[in-house]
C-alpha cells in the first residue's frame, strides 16, 4: 500500500507541475474518499494543500468528521456554508417550475440533491482560481463504473487520483494514511438528503460492485443493477457530443 501511495503522491506532484499551478484543493465531506484525497494532497504539496468544508443542511457529524480529518492531516481549511445560498436558489427554481407546471414531485429530491453537488463544484472552482490550485476529485473505481456521482457536480473536477481503486482499496489506503477510525468505518453517504446511504439508494453494495470489478461471480440481481447503472451513465464518462457540419 505504501508503494501505491507514493506513486499517487508523485503523480499529484507531476500534475501540479504540468498544470503550472501552486497547489491542490479538495472538498472535505467527513466521508472516506475525501479523507484519503486530503491526506494524499498533503503529502504531495504540504504547503499548498487546501480542504474545503461546504456544509449544506449537513449533519453535525459530517462537519465534525471533516474537521477532524483536516486537523489530523494538516492541510489548510476553509469553511463555506452553502445552506442559505442553496435555499434561495432552489426556492426560485421550484417556484418557476410550478408556474410552468413542470414541477414533478418524483424529481424534486434528486434535482435538489444534484444542485447541492453543483454548488459545491462552483465554490471549489471560485477558490481554485484565486489560489491558483487544481480541484482534486474523489471518485473511486466503484463510483466511476456505476456513474454514482453528479455530472458536473462532484464529477466536475480537474484530476482524479483514486479513480483506479475500489471502495475496499480506498478503505485500506485510508487506514495506511491514518484517517480517523470513525471515518474509515462509517457507511458511505452522499449526504444529499437526510438518511441517504449509497448502498440503499443503489440497491446493491460496494462489496458486490468491487467483486464484480475484479471479475468475481456475484448474484445475478446485483450484476443486473450494476450493468444497468453503467449503461445509463455512459454519457457522464465522456465529453459532450459535438455537432460537426462534416459528419
Ligand atoms: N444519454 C445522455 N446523454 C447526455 N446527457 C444525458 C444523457 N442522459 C442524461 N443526461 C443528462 O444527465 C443528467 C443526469 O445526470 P446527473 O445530473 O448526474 O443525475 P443522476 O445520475 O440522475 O443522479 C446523480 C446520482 O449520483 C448520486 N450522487 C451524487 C453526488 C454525490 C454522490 C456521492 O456518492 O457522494 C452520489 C446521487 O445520489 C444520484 O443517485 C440529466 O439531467 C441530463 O441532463
Ligand atoms: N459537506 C461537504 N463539504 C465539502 N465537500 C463535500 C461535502 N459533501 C460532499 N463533498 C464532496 O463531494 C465528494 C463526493 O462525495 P462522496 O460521498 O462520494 O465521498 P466521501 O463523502 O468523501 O466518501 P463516502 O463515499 O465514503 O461518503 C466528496 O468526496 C467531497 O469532495
Ligand atoms: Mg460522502
Amino acid at each position: 500500500m505504501e508503494e501505491t501511495i507514493d506513486k499517487i503522491v508523485q503523480w499529484l506532484r507531476d500534475q501540479v507541475k504540468e498544470a503550472n499551478v501552486k497547489g491542490l484543493l479538495v472538498g472535505v465531506s467527513g466521508g472516506l474518499d475525501s479523507a484519503v484525497v486530503a491526506n494524499l494532497i498533503k503529502r504531495a504539496v504540504p504547503d499548498h494543500s487546501l480542504g474545503v468544508i461546504m456544509p449544506l443542511d449537513s449533519s453535525p457529524d459530517s462537519v465534525t468528521h471533516a474537521e477532524k480529518v483536516i486537523e489530523k492531516c494538516g492541510i489548510d481549511k476553509i469553511t463555506i456554508d452553502l445552506t442559505d445560498t442553496h435555499k434561495v436558489m432552489y426556492t426560485q427554481i421550484q417556484d418557476q417550475l410550478k408556474q410552468k407546471k413542470e414541477w414533478k414531485e418524483q424529481n424534486d429530491q434528486l434535482s435538489n440533491a444534484n444542485l447541492r453537488a453543483r454548488l459545491r463544484m462552483s465554490t471549489s472552482y471560485a477558490l481554485a482560481t484565486n489560489y491558483n490550485y487544481l480541484v482534486v476529485g474523489t471518485d473511486n473505481a466503484s463510483e466511476w463504473y456505476t456513474g454514482y456521482f453528479t455530472k458536473y457536480g462532484d464529477g466536475g473536477v480537474d484530476i482524479l487520483p483514486i479513480i483506479e481503486f475500489t471502495k475496499q482499496e480506498v478503505r485500506e489506503m485510508a487506514r495506511a494514511l491514518g484517517v480517523p477510525d470513525e471515518v474509515v468505518n462509517k457507511k458511505p453517504s452522499a449526504d444529499l438528503w437526510e438518511g441517504q446511504t449509497d448502498e440503499t439508494e443503489m440497491g446493491t453494495s460496494y462489496d458486490k460492485i468491487d467483486a464484480f470489478l475484479k471479475g468475481e461471480e456475484i448474484p445475478i440481481k446485483d450484476k443486473e443493477i450494476i450493468e444497468k447503472m453503467h449503461r445509463r451513465t455512459e454519457h457522464k464518462r465522456k465529453a459532450a457530443n459535438q455537432f460537426r457540419l462534416s459528419n
